[in-house]
């Protein structure tokens, strides 16, 4: 018998992962999902916005609009950060981050410290924003790589049915 030729790639399967992680997020309108993976394509980090350990879902805002402190701004972890953050244990130097959402100036920041030398996103819809600018310049400046995933399929299903198994 051969073997399954429809199988997802790398890409694939890590924005899969990313995504998964972001549907964890408690934020209401935005859930992002990150995963970093190493050059051995190991998984080595996983993360989704929200907010730091300690801190109530249930005590701090989610409104996007309003008085800066009653908006989810000043709280939130980003995915990104959180991925780095979770990591297993490891130097990231070399490891790559797949993101749902661009990443913002002060994630960048992070990612590049941290030694992550490639980013792959899924959405740039902050594209031409002041904080979108600083993240490409910093990048840009640290040799940090970026591009748009590439998926050939729109979606991927997955059921819980221990039937389709
Ligand atoms: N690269 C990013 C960008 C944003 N986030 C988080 C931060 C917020 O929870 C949400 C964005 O809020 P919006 O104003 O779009 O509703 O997504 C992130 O984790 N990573
Ligand atoms: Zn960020």
């Amino acid at each position: 018998m051969a073997g399954r030729t429809d199988y997802i790639s790398w890409d694939e399967y890590f924005m899969g992962v990313a995504l998964l992680s972001g549907l964890r997020s408690k934020d209401p309108s935005t859930q992002v999902g990150a995963c970093i993976v190493n050059s051995q394509n190991k998984i080595v980090g996983a993360g989704y916005n929200g907010l730091p350990m300690g801190c109530s879902d249930e005590d701090f805002p989610w409104e996007k609009t309003g008085d800066f402190l009653q908006t989810k701004y000043p709280y939130v972890c980003h995915a990104e950060l959180n991925a780095i953050l979770n990591n297993i244990g490891m130097d990231l130097t070399g490891c790559r981050i797949y993101t749902a959402l661009f990443p913002c100036n002060e994630c960048s920041k992070a990612i590049i410290q941290s030694g992550i030398k490639e980013v792959i996103f899924l959405s740039d819809k902050y594209d031409g924003t002041h904080v979108s600018i600083a993240s490409k310049r910093m990048l840009d400046t640290a040799k940090v790589s970026y591009r748009k995933v590439e998926a050939k399929r729109g979606h991927i299903q997955l059921s819980f049915d221990e039937k389709d198994v």
